[in-house]
């Protein structure tokens, strides 16, 4: 066991506040990750004020500057894969090779949103009066608030840290208080790499520190990703103000499987997409709309492989699913088994409580079949490692059940007809269409989000992030 880490907020380039509560590593609750301060709003005042201050310099600072930054924060988290990857496993539970490639992608994150800042361009257009110009600029907007959840705990806060220093913003960020050492690692990360003391501030704490965030008068917008209760919340004290806002919440993503489909493949991407990550994913398959014909044969295949998935401690090089992140997350997943039974779903694989020789959240893997849609398990985000089969007899009911929900993240299908594959991805009512892919594990330089209930403002990453980071500026001239 290691001695805990004490972290501290960042505000104007300074560590500072006295830790004063304590994160827990889910696969051994024996264990303190680290004591962290529990900011306040003067806090967030005081980080308002430094990301202000540092704005106009960091705004007009060449964007080679802010390239190069990115860039050597980057390739130092890229060093230190192994060392911030296994304090993100210790902190929010995924397994070590789940903790480091997510801090590898973070910093691959770094380094595309490093080129974005060379990237960044206008347009010159026709005006309709002769003699007159157009021009559009991509302008910095200010001072960003970033709110972060605990399932991705660095590649998230890099994802929405990363464009906005890149376009030349500032940044007041809150990471989720399950793992704020992983958060604190990425800042310390970006100051050693060169960042202008001001330009990123991250303040620890619960709740109310996000809602100073959204409320403050300077904050010219926010991006948050987590549940959809505090999302709502976000976006309505952001609206009141006339703040930007940005929100990715939940998903009840469904994987279609048809008759055409190869079992083994079908059987691996399920596997993958439901279980994975301990299901603690956005994306995760978490309702699997499978074919009559291929239904009994689908079921019985992965039903004896998430039987036989191995949950552990996180750092155990065996272990294939860690534990859930809290005590809470695991609750909620042995709620819902307990809903989708009353309900009528009949457990395949899993659904024990489990008892491992440390003391940890640990979930079992459970897949429920034999559910109808309209059953709860099947309308609501469970957010662990729990799926549901829905059998269907024709592709456009598979279709039809799967964007009959109030969430439209990601959407996959696992079938060898070009026609139903390609139907499918225009009519998904999603963000994201997965073709003979897990709906989740998503490539980092490409636009990120859903439609409905799952996300609401501007797509996150790739190029189309600049378009919730940056102002246009139309200019006319004339000579
Ligand atoms: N789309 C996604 O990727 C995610 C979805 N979820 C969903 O949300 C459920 C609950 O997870 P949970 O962590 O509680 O999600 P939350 O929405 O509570 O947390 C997300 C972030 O918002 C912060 N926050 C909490 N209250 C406020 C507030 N009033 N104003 C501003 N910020 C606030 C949290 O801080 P703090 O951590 O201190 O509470 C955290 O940093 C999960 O079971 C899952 O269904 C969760 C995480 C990610
Ligand atoms: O599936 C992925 O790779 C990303 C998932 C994600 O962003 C999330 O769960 O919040």
């Amino acid at each position: 066991m290691t001695s805990p880490i004490a972290l501290s907020h960042w505000i104007n380039g300074e560590r500072c506040g006295s830790a004063s509560t304590e994160s827990l590593n889910p696969s051994d609750t024996r264990e303190v990750v680290a004591h962290a301060p529990a900011g306040d709003i003067a806090d967030v005042d005081a980080a308002v004020s430094a990301a202000t201050a540092a704005f106009d310099g960091w705004a007009n600072a060449s964007p080679e500057v802010r390239s190069d930054v990115l860039d050597r924060a980057g390739t130092l988290l890229m060093e230190r894969k192994e060392k911030v990857g296994e304090l993100l496993s210790r902190e929010e539970g995924k397994t070590l090779a789940e903790g480091i490639g997510e801090t590898a992608r973070a910093a691959r994150i770094l380094k595309y949103f490093a080129g974005e800042a060379l990237r960044l361009h206008g347009q010159n257009l026709a005006s309709t009066r002769p003699g007159v110009e157009v021009q559009t600029y991509r302008q910095p907007v200010g001072v960003f608030g970033l709110i972060t959840p605990w399932n991705f705990p660095i590649a998230i806060p890099a994802w929405k840290a990363a464009p906005a220093l890149a376009f030349g913003n500032t940044v007041v960020m809150k990471a989720a208080s399950h793992t704020p050492a992983t958060a604190e690692a990425l800042v310390a990360i970006l100051h050693e790499a060169g960042l202008p003391k001001g330009v990123l501030n991250l303040v620890l704490g619960g709740g109310r520190v996000g809602q100073a965030i959204v409320d403050h008068k300077d904050v010219a917008g926010i991006s948050f990703t987590g549940s959809q209760g505090v999302g709502a919340g976000v976006a309505a004290g952001a609206m009141a103000r006339q703040a930007r806002v940005q929100l990715e919440m939940g998903g009840k993503n469904p994987l279609i499987i048809l008759d055409d489909a190869d079992l083994d493949r079908a059987v691996n991407i399920a596997l993958d997409g439901s279980f994975f990550a301990t299901g603690q994913r956005c994306t995760a398959s978490s309702r699997l709309i499978v074919q009559d014909g291929i239904h009994d044969r689908f079921v019985a295949a992965l039903a004896e492989k998430v039987q036989a998935l191995r949950v552990g401690h996180a750092l155990d090089p065996n272990t294939q699913i860690g534990p859930a992140v809290s005590e809470a997350q695991r609750e909620t997943s042995y709620r819902y088994i307990e809903i989708a039974t009353s309900e009528g779903g009949r457990i395949a694989a899993g659904g024990q409580r489990l008892s491992l020789e440390n003391p940890g959240w640990y979930v079992q893997p459970t897949l429920i079949v034999d559910t109808d849609p309209d059953m709860r398990i099947n309308n609501e985000e469970v957010f662990g490692p729990v799926a549901s089969t829905v059998r269907v007899k024709t592709y456009e009911e598979a279709l039809a059940v799967a964007n009959g929900t109030e969430f439209g993240l990601s959407a996959g299908i696992v079938t060898q007809s070009l026609k139903h594959a390609r139907d499918f991805q225009r009519r998904a009512k999603a963000g994201m269409t997965m073709v003979n892919l897990a709906t989740a594990g998503v490539d980092y330089h490409v636009p990120f989000g859903g439609t409905k209930g799952s996300s609401y403002g501007p797509r996150e990453q790739g190029f189309a992030a600049a378009d919730f980071f940056t102002l246009i500026k139309t200019s006319y001239s004339a000579g």
